[in-house]
């Protein structure tokens, strides 16, 4: 059984008026057929606006899909009830682009890490208290950390804090969401080889969202690309990054393989 599934997802959502009074609609996600095993990182990469972040907002569940099934082991996301969307919300974790706004200023770091706990696991302060500390450890981080604000973090720590609290309750799949998008070069590597390293650690799967396929080839173990809210090209093997034929494909690959004859 795959952990996640998606049977024809479609969401359209509707714009303002047209002039001639008709809604106008943008079909954001068309009928996306893919499967995550465990274990797996599977990239989705595509250009702004090709319905990347909507399939992950569905697969969240913060949006409900038109039409189409999300299945998490087995399972149709839709027909949960509350204590099995508790269980999901346990299993399913997201790390977005934005990390400053991911966190709330006015809490301590290890309030923030210790927030999936708290709502989770009865643990006693002290307990929580190591757990926190391993966690910043974990992530690159001092364990002291947790009593500093997140305005004293740089993007790229505060993207590890971020990481660790995604991990926190050791999930089975993440979302990234550009989550290395914002950052430098050199953080992004940093961040990519700590996310790879957990998910070794952990037998984590993610869905690695991303515009950049440089980023997505050094994580992924496979491949989506979309292209205006449809999959359009899929690879099992990062390997074989040069078979990839789309327009859409080949223009994202001139970022990755400067000597690609494509779209430069
Ligand atoms: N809440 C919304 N209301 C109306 N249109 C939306 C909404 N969210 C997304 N869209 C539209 O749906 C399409 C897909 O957007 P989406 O954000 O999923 O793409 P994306 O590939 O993640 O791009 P980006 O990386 O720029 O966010 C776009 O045309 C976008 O304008």
């Amino acid at each position: 059984m795959s952990l996640l599934e998606l049977r024809a997802i479609k969401k359209t959502y509707l714009l303002g008026n047209s002039i001639f009074g008709k809604r106008k609609t943008v079909e954001a996600v068309k009928s996306v057929t893919l499967t995550l095993e465990s274990g797996v990182c599977l990239g989705i990469v595509g250009e702004s606006g090709s319905g990347k972040s909507t399939l992950g907002k569905i697969i969240l569940g913060l949006e409900k899909p038109d039409q189409g099934e999300v299945l998490f082991q087995g399972k149709n996301l839709h027909s949960f009830k509350a204590k099995e969307l508790k269980e999901l919300r346990r299993n399913l974790q997201v790390v977005f682009q934005d990390c400053y706004s991911a966190v709330n200023p006015r809490l301590t770091i290890g309030e923030i890490i210790a927030e999936p706990l708290r709502n989770y696991e009865r643990l006693t302060s002290s307990e929580e208290q190591k757990q926190v500390q391993g966690l910043l450890e974990l992530v690159g981080l001092n364990p002291e950390d947790m009593y500093r604000y997140p305005s004293q973090f740089s993007g790229g720590q505060l993207q590890r804090i971020n990481i660790a609290r995604a991990i926190a309750l050791k999930p089975k799949l993440i979302i990234l969401d550009e989550a290395v998008s914002a950052l430098d070069a050199l953080v992004q590597v940093q961040i990519l080889n700590l996310l790879a390293q957990l998910k070794e650690e952990f037998q984590l799967s993610y869905l690695f969202i991303s515009h950049d396929l440089q980023a997505v080839n050094y994580i992924a173990d496979r491949l989506a690309v979309m292209c205006k809210g449809e999959v359009v090209e899929w690879l099992d093997d990062m390997g074989q990054l040069e078979r990839l034929e789309h327009p859409v494909s080949k223009k994202l690959l001139s970022s990755v393989l400067p000597q690609y004859p494509g779209f430069l």
